[in-house]
């Protein structure tokens, strides 16, 4: 159940765009992924869930190198919502939810009940019930989105991915996905953009500056004022709630 990068550097294009990058996201845990546009969240992403390989370092899956993994197996356990994921757009929303069973179906094996009780329970979580039977056109980018995370959890994974995933949901939708996440039995690596809402849910955070970790730790370790300054470029105070201890951020004007 826990997911690590180990000294992990990628390079394109003549740009270091990770650079001996490390970070665990424990059993069970929720691990925030935060950084400015650009500093390599998406990159880090993409070679933890085994779509780039590293030039260097390695992607470790319970203390164990993926590369000592089946792609089966790795496939079966980890789940992974893009930030610009595509589908095909002729299917209806519980057939693109049904594709998270295919790593867990072999070639002789017809549809399960438990295949259709994993699709059921993930289209109830991401609140897609009442559209299991619309075309894919007809969603809006927010149900799309919500489509893609119930793909993810109809995979049932140990360990879940997300890239940004609360873009294009309303507010109602992020802070129930947030919480959907955060009381899911698995572990995640969450890369988000607002700093309150990583503060709220996460159990720990690791940001990102330029391709290389600058802090990590608690919520309340690592969001600090001179933090906001120096990796985000924005004035802030920090204010930290009375029962969960927890840092809120109020930008200043
Ligand atoms: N295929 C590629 N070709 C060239 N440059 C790339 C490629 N993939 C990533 N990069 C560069 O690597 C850097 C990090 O990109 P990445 O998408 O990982 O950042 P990010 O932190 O996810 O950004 P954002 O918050 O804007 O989504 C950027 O400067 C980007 O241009």
């Amino acid at each position: 159940m826990s997911i690590a990068a180990e000294q992990l550097t990628w390079r394109i294009a003549g740009k270091t765009v990770l650079d001996a990058v490390s970070l665990e996201a424990r059993p069970g845990e929720m691990l925030g992924l935060l950084g400015p546009n650009g500093s390599g969240k998406t990159s880090l992403l993409r070679l933890l869930a085994g779509l780039k390989q590293p030039h260097s370092g390695r992607v470790m899956l319970d203390r164990e190198d993926v590369r000592a993994i089946s792609r089966r197996s790795i496939a079966q356990r980890v789940a992974f919502v893009e930030q610009h994921a595509t589908t095909n757009a002729n299917l209806k929303v519980v057939d693109v939810v049904k594709l998270g069973r295919f790593p867990h179906r072999s070639m002789f094996s017809g549809w399960s009940s438990a295949d259709e009780e994993a699709v059921e329970d993930a289209l109830a979580k991401a609140g897609m019930t009442g559209k299991r039977n619309d075309p894919w056109q007809s969603l809006s980018g927010g149900e799309k989105q919500r489509a893609h995370i119930a793909r993810a959890l109809a995979q049932t994974p140990r360990e879940l991915i997300l890239d940004e995933p609360t873009n294009h949901l309303d507010i109602q939708h992020q802070i129930g996905l947030l919480r959907l996440v955060s009381g899911l039995p698995v572990t995640s690596i969450i890369a988000l953009h607002d700093l309150n809402h990583a503060a709220m849910f996460c159990d720990r955070l690791v940001v990102l500056r330029q391709g290389r970790v600058v802090a990590s730790g608690h919520p309340a370790d690592v969001l600090t004022e001179d933090l906001l300054r120096s990796v985000f470029s924005v004035e802030a105070r920090i204010e930290r709630h009375d029962h969960s201890a927890r840092p809120h951020i109020h930008y200043v004007r």
